[in-house]
């Protein structure tokens, strides 16, 4: 894609390669994130995803190529990116409300007005009744609800999101789907989400690619409408959207 086209992207990269060691492991990746909108991306097991997401996010800096944020060569990782990972990685000792404050904590002082930001995102993900207990004492669900609100305190313009609810059962998953629709929808946040599960990409994404290989296939638009609604997966476009990514995905190297 052109560095033209890339001024409209929140999120750009241009010609990104990059390998632990001599192997490719990405390999020449051009994609533009519009602004506002939810990305997914789906491939198989070590097509190299979180790799993507990490350069993404400045913890790796690539080896050929660029990453820009809104405009900016990406130079590590800053206050404007969230993330989520697989595990909630919450700090045992801190209490639920403490734990989504942490990342305003690391910085500086936190006031009031900062423990309502924190107990609003708490509302908003069904746990304002635990703030006050600890990680230990919530389910897997709960914490997960815990780190995508820790990950949306400092208001981040860029949420990146490994394969948050992998590890959740599929009725736990698909609350926490709308919560993170809804809690992004609020801040108008450009969000990169990794997942293995096609169904899942279908129902958040704006638009969904495949990475095989280190390169990227298939940037998929999903037109169904928002808000996204539970029976909505049950729907011909839906059931039509997840064939059509399978089958790229069946196809590509
Ligand atoms: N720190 C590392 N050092 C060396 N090789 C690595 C490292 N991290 C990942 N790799 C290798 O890079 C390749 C891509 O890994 P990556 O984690 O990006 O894939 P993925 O698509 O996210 O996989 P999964 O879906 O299993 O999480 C794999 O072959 C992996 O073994």
């Amino acid at each position: 894609m052109s560095t033209e086209a890339n001024l409209d992207a929140f999120v750009a990269l241009e010609a990104v390669d990059f390998g632990y060691g001599d192997e490719a492991i990405v390999d020449g990746v051009d994609w533009a994130l519009p602004r506002g909108a939810f990305h997914c991306l789906v491939g198989r097991s070590g097509s190299g995803k979180t790799t993507l997401l990490k350069l993404a996010a400045g913890l790796l800096a690539p080896r050929r190529g660029l990453v820009r944020i809104d405009g900016a060569a990406l130079e590590g990782p800053g206050p404007r990116i969230g993330f989520v990972f697989q595990q909630p990685t919450l700090l045992d000792w801190l209490s639920v409300l403490d734990n989504v404050l942490l990342p305003l904590s690391l910085k500086r002082s936190v006031g009031e007005a900062d423990r309502e930001t924190a107990r609003a995102l708490l509302d908003r993900v069904g746990l304002s009744a635990f703030a006050a207990r600890h990680p230990a004492q919530l389910s897997g669900g709960q914490q997960s609800r815990v780190a995508v609100a820790r990950a949306l305190i400092t208001q981040p313009a860029l949420l990146l999101l490994d394969e948050p609810f992998a590890a959740l059962d599929a009725l736990t998953r698909e609350e926490l789907q709308d919560d993170l629709l809804a809690l992004c929808g609020l801040q108008a946040t450009t969000v990169l989400f990794v997942t293995h599960d096609i169904g899942e990409a279908v129902y958040l994404a704006d638009r969904v690619a495949i990475m095989a290989g280190g390169r990227l296939h298939h940037d998929l638009a999903i037109d169904l409408p928002r808000p996204r609604a539970r029976a909505m997966r049950y729907g011909p476009a839906f059931n039509a959207l997840c064939r059509e990514l399978r089958q790229a995905m069946d196809a590509a190297p």
